[in-house]
């Protein structure tokens, strides 16, 4: 076991997939997975292993926030030997032509976290999705006619921020949504040299002040687990 995660050796598959909330990963393992075992329940950070299409695939939670997810993110590589991270999450969109529900991949993710800027002594480091996982996830949809966007994507490090207008900047410059996970991600997946895509759905939008409501957020979003499922085991 690790200092976080209670799973014994080979007991998570080298592919995991993490939404931010435990209870999601509860709810994809016994809606997707074939034969879900329980490997993690230190602090309520829920993780399952089980099949789909006869591959084995692993599903935790990450927890809401770079901090917790990246403590998540580098135990599964270094303690568990995970070589690929799906995230699938919910985001909240700048843009008014990105919907409530809408599919949204994280081609790379731009950060008001301090972490690289220190990490990189004041240079701009770009955490980028991995190619091929990418790829198979456009293919994947394009071949399902789910409608997919794509482009950079903003991971804050708070939910609640002092200035209701922040987000017309990052809008401006083509930013097409806000969660708090996917630059620590894509940066420990660099770091590392394992394979790492998010993929979004829009639970809430900056633009219109629309929401899902908290148990949508939980139960809904099957269009962009499934391309997580495909890209996984492709
Ligand atoms: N910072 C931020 N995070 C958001 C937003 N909407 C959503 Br869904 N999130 C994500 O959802 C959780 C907060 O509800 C975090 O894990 C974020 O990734 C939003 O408008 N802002």
């Amino acid at each position: 076991m690790s200092t976080h995660i209670e799973a014994k050796p080979g007991e998570i598959a080298e592919t995991v997939l993490m939404p931010g909330d435990p209870l999601r990963a509860k709810w994809i393992a016994e809606t997707f997975l074939e034969n879900p075992v329980c490997y993690n329940r230190i602090r309520g950070m829920l993780g399952y292993t089980g099949t789909y299409k006869g591959k084995r695939v692993s599903v935790q939670g990450s927890g809401m926030g770079m901090p917790s997810a990246m403590i998540y993110f580098h135990e599964l590589i270094n303690d568990y030997g995970v070589k690929n991270i799906i995230r699938v999450g919910s985001a909240g969109s700048y843009q008014k032509d990105v919907k409530l529900n809408d599919v949204v991949l994280a081609m790379a993710a731009s950060t008001t976290s301090g972490m690289n800027n220190s990490r990189f002594i004041n240079s701009d480091y770009s955490p980028t999705a991995d190619f091929d996982l990418f790829i198979k996830a456009v293919n994947y949809a394009r071949e399902n006619n789910i409608p997919i966007k794509a482009g950079n994507v903003l991971s804050s490090d708070e939910f609640y921020s002092d200035d209701p207008e922040e987000y017309k900047l990052w809008a401006q410059y083509g930013v097409l949504c806000v969660e708090m996970e996917t630059a620590g991600l894509y940066t420990i997946a660099a770091k590392y040299n394992i394979k790492a895509l998010t993929i979004l759905t829009i639970s809430d939008s900056l633009v219109t002040d629309e929401k899902l409501s908290a148990h949508d957020r939980e139960t809904t979003f099957k269009d962009m687990v499934q391309i997580a499922l495909a890209a996984a085991i492709s």
